[in-house]
């Protein structure tokens, strides 16, 4: 068994510290704020959170950061995308060699354009880090629904390695090398999402939201493969698979907030309704500087960004996709 700290205590951080704990491992969760770890560690529950779930007493839970850090073999990031670069950096005097860090964030920095493993790398020079995704939203994974996520990794032995220390007969995990292709359909998937909610909240119905998600993956896998990522990755579980969840599910805070805008709230009202992350209203802006950085067409996010940013009209941006110019459906034509 393994020793583990997950580092974030929101909704994802506790779920999988639940699930590890269950899996036998001798596991930390790592709160940034005292009074939060106090709490959990007393009522042994996430009532803002996961209400109703039990944290195992095997689990420990707090604020000491160094003593998150120190001798663990797998270190789990679950903080918001925006702060995984902070945490990198804090972490990066405890880290020793051979630690494997997971991030299961979903994101990428606006400007840098870097992905979050990337970024790990970079404030945690010589750091090997790898990543956890797919469609997994919290509230089920910690009531033992059935889940299956990708572990993502440069070499297969820590992949398996990781896929071991992950799964068990509610969490099934593959891995694949495509980290890359793994952190854009995790980070993407969340602007559509925030399209297929708000098209709920017009009132639209679900031929709209089939639409949304078919042509969202495809302009997620257009932008992947000009970025060399593997196409497939987009087809599995880290692609179409968190696609479909997060535009259908009634746990998703991207759909919701989006749904929230089709209702006629403005993106910070709608923010502040959901008080969780919304992550793909940082990663709107990141996906339409990789568009254009890559010269790749990518309309709905377009759009998106126009109704976050510019105060566009949701319905207006829906009609705008609908009236553009015809299209072949695949980007590969076999008639050319
Ligand atoms: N929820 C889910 O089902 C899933 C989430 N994810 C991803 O996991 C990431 C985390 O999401 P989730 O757990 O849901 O988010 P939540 O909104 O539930 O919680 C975020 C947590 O991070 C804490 N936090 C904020 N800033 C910092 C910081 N600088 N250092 C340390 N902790 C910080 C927050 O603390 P505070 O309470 O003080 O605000 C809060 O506990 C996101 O990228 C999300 O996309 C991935 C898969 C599933
Ligand atoms: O990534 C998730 C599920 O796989 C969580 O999505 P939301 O952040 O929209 O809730």
């Amino acid at each position: 068994m393994a020793k583990v700290s997950v580092l974030g205590a929101g909704s994802w951080g506790t779920a999988l510290a639940v699930l590890l704990t269950q899996n036998g491992h001798e596991t930390i969760l790592w709160s940034h704020r005292q009074e939060q770890a106090e709490e959990l560690a007393n009522k042994r529950e996430h009532e803002a959170k996961l209400p109703g779930v039990t944290l195992p007493e095997e689990l420990e839970i707090t604020a000491d950061f160094e003593r998150a850090l120190t001798g663990r073999d797998v270190l789990v990031l679950a903080v918001p995308s925006v702060a995984v670069r902070s945490t990198a950096r804090r972490m990066c005097p405890y880290i020793k060699q051979g630690q494997l860090i997971v991030n299961v964030a979903k994101g990428i920095e606006a400007h840098t354009l870097t992905t979050l493993t990337d970024m790990i790398e970079e404030e945690i020079p010589g750091a090997q880090a790898c990543v956890l995704s797919g469609p997994s939203h919290a509230e089920e994974v910690s009531r033992g629904l059935p889940t299956t996520c990708v572990v993502g990794a440069k070499k297969r032995e820590i992949a398996e390695y990781l896929q071991n220390i992950f799964m068990n007969p509610i969490f099934r995990v593959y891995i694949s090398p495509d980290i890359l292709g793994i952190e854009l359909g995790g980070a993407l998937k969340n602007v559509i999402a925030l399209a297929a909610g708000t098209a709920d909240g017009l009132g639209y119905g679900d031929n709209t939201k089939a639409a949304l998600i078919t042509r969202g993956i495809a302009e997620i896998s257009r932008l992947g493969i000009a970025m060399g990522a593997r196409a497939d990755t987009f087809y599995g579980l880290s692609g179409i698979g968190d696609l479909i969840v997060t535009c259908a599910s009634r746990h998703s805070r991207n759909r919701k907030a989006g749904f929230l805008m089709g209702q006629g709230k403005t993106v910070e009202e709608a923010m502040a309704e959901v008080n969780m992350v919304v992550e793909g209203v940082y990663s709107a802006k990141a996906g339409l500087e990789l568009s254009q950085k890559y010269q790749v067409e990518m309309p709905i996010i377009h759009q998106v960004n126009k109704v976050l940013f510019e105060g566009k009209n949701p319905a207006e941006a829906v009609r705008e996709l609908m009236v553009r110019d015809k299209k072949i459906e695949s980007w590969e034509s076999a008639w050319e």
